[in-house]
């Protein structure tokens, strides 16, 4: 059988082409709660309801920057939360042409018997629950899998249960009206080099897209969510234009030109490291079917978080701030970022050894 046509097949490819708009890309801000109570402790401010509001407020409030987005990653907490006007903060996104996206998954657990590989959860209830975010105005969702490069890594154990996973969420996400976000994030961590994060990424990307057809995903309605191709974090780095060369040529070979839109995580690298590789692969002078835009976190919010503080007075310098980041990676989506949007605390690195999300 074919690519699964249900009821809300138009709407998905709509939505899915939309959120690839050339220009536009995504702001994750869909941390889970021990996940936003470590960027929160960062800058001293305590993980309570009210801080995360304000923070996600500073963002969404950021009207300038809000042209540069098409979606915004919503954890469940954020989708049913307000201004501190009174107004909803999904209905703030909409009337900027920002559509909202929700995290479906609970997190990632140990794969028995393997070296502590993982996989992720959240299948309970999944349909009634993407019922029930369709209905609070979400349209597309996310789920992220992990794996990891080591001496056996990864797996075949978790490259298959990660796949089947991926591909079993996007249909139940597709059955209810959300477009799914298929996120396989392979880890930088280890001492191996660009090659070896290549031939990895190949792989998994090829498992992955096995299992959606199997699960006759139409992939017209999806968006994929992969790191970039890049040295192992122990390693030393490389220049842009050598990511931007290995990581277009993995997706070439693995991802097929029905997916309108290829949207990176940043993974701890820096703000401007993340803009310039994804610079450089939008000049990169070969075929590209997909959109090749963002779908950062860390690298969407780390300088505008510092400025913060948690301090009201200093929301105008960390708007500013956030501004800055979603322009530059605006530009890179066409390839015409100059790199003049760096100050020293965009050029951080934001990798952390074993960092457990
Ligand atoms: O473990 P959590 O709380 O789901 O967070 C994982 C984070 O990783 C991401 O998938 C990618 O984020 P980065 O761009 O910071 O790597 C985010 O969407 C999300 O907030």
């Amino acid at each position: 059988m074919s690519a699964f046509v249900g009821k809300y097949a138009d709407e998905l490819i709509r939505t899915a082409k939309y959120i690839a708009t050339p220009g536009k890309g995504i702001l994750a801000a869909d941390e889970s709660t021990g996940t936003i109570g470590k960027r929160l402790s960062s800058i001293n401010v305590e993980n309570t309801e009210p801080n995360r509001q304000a923070l996600r407020e500073l963002l969404f409030t950021t009207f300038d920057a809000l042209p540069s987005i098409s979606g915004v990653i919503l954890f469940e907490e954020t989708l049913y939360q307000k201004t501190s006007a009174g107004k909803p903060f999904v209905d703030v996104l909409a009337d900027n042409k920002v559509i909202p996206g929700i995290k479906v998954d609970k997190g990632i657990v140990e794969l028995a018997g393997t070296n502590g590989e993982t996989t992720t959860q959240g299948f309970d209830s999944l349909g009634a629950r993407c019922q029930q975010y369709y209905k609070a105005g979400a349209r597309f969702a996310k789920w992220r899998a992990v794996l990891k490069i080591g001496p056996t890594e990864p797996s075949e154990l978790a490259i298959q249960q990660n796949a089947q996973g991926l591909a079993r969420y996007a249909i139940i996400c597709q059955e209810n009206g959300l477009v799914p976000i298929v996120e396989p994030e392979i880890l930088t961590d280890g001492n191996h080099d660009i090659k070896k994060c290549a031939a990895v990424t190949e792989t998994v990307l090829a498992a992955v897209y096995k299992a959606l057809n199997d699960h006759h995903v139409l992939l017209e309605g999806t968006l994929l969510k992969p790191n970039m191709v890049t040295p192992g974090s122990d390693s030393p780095k490389v220049a842009p234009a050598v990511v931007a060369e290995y990581t277009v040529g993995a997706l070439r070979r693995t991802v097929p030109p029905a997916v309108p839109g290829i949207v990176f995580l940043s993974g701890g690298q820096s703000e401007e490291d993340a803009t310039l590789n994804l610079n450089a692969m939008n000049k990169l002078g070969v075929l590209k079917p997909w959109t090749l835009s963002f779908s950062f976190g860390r690298a969407l919010q780390q300088s505008t978080i510092k400025k913060w503080s948690g301090k009201k007075e200093n929301v105008p310098s960390a708007q500013a701030a956030f501004l800055a980041r979603c322009k530059a990676n605006s530009e890179a989506t066409l390839g015409k970022y100059a790199g003049c949007a760096a100050d020293a605390a965009a050029s951080e690195s934001l990798y952390v050894k074993d960092y457990k999300y």
